[in-house]
């Protein structure tokens, strides 16, 4: 399994870093078998999984109960778990509380949580107290209501050198990793360059440390609107509607179960429970 320290040496040797979301066991098993460096339970599980149209209504324990499940399919690769919406907002103590929970009920081997500012010194806190936390910069989903929808950032010259500077912060507060979601290639090569820690773009370019997608979204798997940044690299849905489509075909047309699919009783049995002999 990574540590923060491994992953630290891949950047330094230029070794990609390759980052896959994870919501339950046999999607983590299925990473871990491809040799995926690290899992995410991302918050997108509130609207890949839970049908929400944002990450906003995710709570603390949704995430506790995936990265329980991602852990026993994948116990051997190393987790990263996404904080919610406002969890880590309130006081210092209940954002510790929020944290704690996540990692000692959930098994997360660290947390991410999306912003800098108010979060710098969380940051701070929580790596003092033995937390390894992965900063989020760029597109930060649960500030959708504030950014106005899923929009690149950091075009223009003024949230550009925003940007550059939270993410120098998040290091500087001792940030294990950054993401970098949805931001110009340029830029995010740029903080790569300038930043010691691993820098895992998502919609930032190749020249990043390392990519993240999330797993329905690179197998395929339909979920409405896909990030024009998303490469699908399986097509897994017309297999999915084939199959259904075919097993309410055999339903109803009695096909399914046959003899192969079927449990048998001796004959002899049988007579005796019809003719109610045995009772
Ligand atoms: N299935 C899925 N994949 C994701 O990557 C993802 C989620 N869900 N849910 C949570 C967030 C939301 N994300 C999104 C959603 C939409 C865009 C999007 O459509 N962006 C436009 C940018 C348009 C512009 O500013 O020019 C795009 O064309 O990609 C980006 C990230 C990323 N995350
Ligand atoms: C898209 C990634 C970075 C994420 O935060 C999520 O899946 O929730
Ligand atoms: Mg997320």
């Amino acid at each position: 399994m990574h540590t923060t320290l491994t992953l630290r040496k891949l950047k330094q040797e230029r070794i990609p870093i390759a980052m896959m979301t994870a919501y339950d066991a046999p999607s983590a098993a299925a990473c871990a078998q491809a040799e995926m460096d690290l899992l995410l339970v991302g918050d997108s599980a509130g609207m890949v999984i839970h049908g929400y149209t944002s990450t906003v209504p995710v709570t603390v324990e949704d995430m506790i109960l995936h990265t329980r499940a991602v852990k026993r399919g994948a116990p051997g690769v190393f987790t990263v778990t996404d904080m919610p919406f406002l969890s880590c907002s309130g006081s210092r103590n209940e954002a510790v509380s929020a944290v704690r929970r996540t990692i000692q009920d959930g098994g997360a081997d660290a947390v991410k949580i999306e912003g800098a500012g108010e979060f710098v010194p969380l940051i701070t806190a929580l790596t003092e107290g033995g937390v390894a936390v992965m900063s989020h910069l760029g597109l930060t989903p649960q500030s959708f209501a504030v950014l106005g929808g899923y929009k690149v950032q950091g075009k223009s010259e003024k949230s550009a050198g925003r940007l550059i500077e939270d993410a120098k912060q998040v290091e500087e507060a001792g940030a294990f990793a950054l993401v970098l979601e949805c931001v110009p290639g340029e830029l995010a090569a740029y903080i790569a360059s300038i930043l010691s820690i691993p820098v895992i773009g998502i919609g930032a370019g190749s020249r990043t440390d390392g990519q993240v997608l999330v797993y329905h979204d690179a197998l395929g798997i339909g979920n409405g609107h896909v990030p024009s940044f998303v490469k699908a690299f399986a097509h897994l849905e017309p297999s999915i509607h084939t199959g259904l489509s075919e097993y309410v075909k055999e339903v109803k047309d009695r096909s399914f179960p046959d003899a192969s699919h079927t449990f048998t009783m001796p004959a002899s049995i049988l007579e005796k429970v019809i003719t109610g002999a045995g009772i």
